[in-house]
């Protein structure tokens, strides 16, 4: 279907926003009214830089308080419209977006609004101008579209037609089952908006919070069906007023925007993309620095065997089971170690891969040489390499051979990764979400807010169905945006976590400082038998519980942006231990500030 975007949703002058939507391979714009009004271009100069860009202008938004006014008010509407329409003539726009009466409204009556709207699109149709009505959420006496719908077929007129907006839709949970009673031809325009599940009032939550669709909490593939259903076939229009995307780059804002209705057309069947079963696990992590030498001790401390050196590159390869781990000083960057790359293992990498691109993920690039694998790999948001590799059911995936000289792996402790830890710039964090959902086929769970020193950090996490690939977004706090970057982590799998820490503990590695309080309460929460807590606080074991089992973890120091942490859930135990992250925060705060 033919796409559009809001000019309200991105940030910088009009021309830079037409220039970002055409190249993030939008169809048209809606021009926001205040964009115009306050660009120098002349309407005539806007329509021919969009056309010289291969866009439509398929919106003029919006036009306020039109309808349900005194008779004298209405005078006044007429007079503002006609100004309204002529400039839509001067731009080559037929449609116009009149939202429901918010301010001067005093007529609760739908005989009332119909005949206003009938003349106004009397006016409007000599002017080969459409009107679509749109139920504001906080619209005085019409804040839903049933109303909307309704009035506009009271008012019968050819010139006049509803406009659906998903936010005012579903924010106020009305049912958009019945948007089907819609003819579609009257359906002159839809607007789509994802939001996160919020309690506040309407008006902040839509003028402030609104995200692109997949990004947030609704259900926008049911909406579109629905509208669909009706016949509907005019642009699916982002409309998504975000303090965020208004400060960022507008390029990457409209590259996402556009990601967004490449991912909804799919999940709605209306374009679908490369089908791809969910990841079945990780392939490896790499870690990445110019010296990679203590982390490269803390892996041995962990149980990972040094398994030898890449035949080309500055790499080596640990392994310990199924877990993998690249340590890479290969023209690296940055001087302290940082979770670098991300493999994940997919049934099809090509097939992967092609929906990446059809996505319009960045692909990363890497010298290979010929007798190499080489896997696809894509940019995340925050600069992370996402590679795909193929599932190996076996123990060692197909490019481990290029790793030679070490040894040879004994009896592993370790039954995988478990899940993998990547902080985000605040600013990223709502696109990492679509990234990760729509190009590797992950589910969002609901987000979660964690308390650390820093206060309360934004927590989501996005997993496989059958819960074997699971990856935690967290935000990074803005003290480290200067800095060497916000540790991120990667947890491995055991079935038995004090053997695991003995281990390590025996080999060197000092557990991170728990303090004591910590397992007084423990004790006072879930009553643990005195010997398995003096374990705990020996080894620096952490501990949680929920209905289902249980789940024992500890952590690594932390060197530059990357820890360890190692995991054992009984029964069916399926968290992250969440209620013990404000600890881990506070011990590794207290490491790094050494207080
Ligand atoms: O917030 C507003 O006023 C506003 C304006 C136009 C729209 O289409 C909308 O959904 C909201
Ligand atoms: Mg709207």
């Amino acid at each position: 279907m033919r796409t559009s975007i809001a000019t309200v949703c991105l940030s910088g002058t009009l021309s830079e926003k037409l220039r970002a939507a055409a190249d993030a391979g939008f169809d048209g714009v809606e021009v926001f009214e205040p964009d115009l009004v306050a660009s120098p271009e002349s309407p005539e100069e806007v329509a021919a830089l969009a056309a010289r860009l291969g866009l439509t202008l398929d919106l003029y938004q919006p036009f306020r308080d039109a309808e349900g006014v005194s008779e004298e008010e209405f005078a006044l509407v007429l007079r503002r419209a006609r100004a309204k329409f002529r400039l839509m003539q001067r731009l080559g726009t037929d449609t116009m977006l009149v939202c429901s009466n918010v301010a001067t409204a005093t007529v609760d009556d739908d005989e009332v609004s119909a005949d206003q709207l009938r003349r106004l699109g009397d006016e409007a149709a000599a002017h080969g101008v459409r009107l679509a009505y749109e139920a504001l959420a906080w619209g005085r006496y019409v804040d839903d579209y049933r109303r909307a719908w309704r009035i506009v077929e009271l008012a019968d007129h050819p010139a006049v037609g509803v406009c659906l907006d998903s936010f005012h839709i579903l924010s106020r949970g009305h049912d958009p089952a019945a948007i089907e009673q819609i003819p579609g031809a009257k359906v002159f325009f839809l607007q789509l908006a994802d939001a996160p599940a919020l309690t506040m009032d309407v008006l902040s939550w839509s003028r402030h919070h609104r995200l692109f669709p997949g990004e947030g909490a609704f259900d926008l593939a049911a909406f579109l069906g629905h509208v669909l259903r009706t016949g509907y076939d005019g642009p699916l229009s982002l409309e998504v007023f975000n303090d965020v995307f208004r400060q960022t780059d507008v390029r990457r804002t409209a590259r996402q925007a556009r990601r967004s209705l490449t991912w909804l057309e799919d999940v709605a069947g209306t374009h679908p993309l490369p089908e791809v079963a969910e990841p079945t696990g990780f392939d490896f992590v790499e870690v990445r620095a110019e010296d990679t030498g203590d982390v490269d001790v803390l892996l041995g401390q962990l149980g990972f065997t040094f398994r030898g050196r890449h035949r080309s590159k500055d790499a080596r390869l640990w392994t310990e089971g199924p877990a993998r781990v690249v340590c890479n000083e290969q023209h690296a960057r940055d001087r302290s170690p940082t979770l670098a790359a991300v493999g994940f293992e997919v049934t099809s990498p090509p097939t992967s891969a092609a929906r990446a691109t059809a996505l319009r993920a960045p692909t990363v690039y890497r010298r290979t040489l010929a007798d190499e694998q080489e896997l696809p790999a894509f940019a995340a948001p925050d600069g992370t390499e996402v590679f795909l590799g193929a599932s190996s059911a076996v123990v060692d995936a197909s490019w481990v051979p290029e790793f030679a000289g070490g040894h040879e792996p004994g009896a592993a402790l370790l039954t995988g990764i478990d899940h993998v830890n990547l902080a985000q710039p605040w600013q990223s964090f709502d696109e990492a979400v679509l990234f990760y959902s729509s190009v590797l086929g992950l589910r969002a769970d609901a987000g979660q807010e964690v308390p650390a020193p820093n206060g309360l950090v934004r927590s989501q996490v996005l997993r496989s169905a059958a819960g074997s690939c699971r990856i935690a977004l967290n935000v990074a706090p803005l003290v480290w945006e200067s800095a060497a970057g916000f540790p991120q982590h990667v947890a491995f799998r055991t079935d038995d976590v004090v053997a695991v820490a003995r281990r390590a503990v025996a080999r060197g590695l000092e557990p991170l400082g728990i303090g004591r309080n910590y397992y007084d309460d423990l004790v006072a929460r879930f009553g643990l038998p005195d010997d398995e807590i003096e374990t705990m606080a020996e080894l620096g074991l952490l501990y949680d519980r929920d209905a289902s089992g249980d789940f024992t973890h500890f952590y690594t120091a932390t060197i530059g942006g990357v820890f360890f942490e190692v995991v054992q859930r009984r029964g069916g135990y399926d968290g992250y231990g969440a209620p013990n992250a404000g600890v881990r925060l506070a011990a590794q705060h207290r490491a790094q500030h050494r207080t």
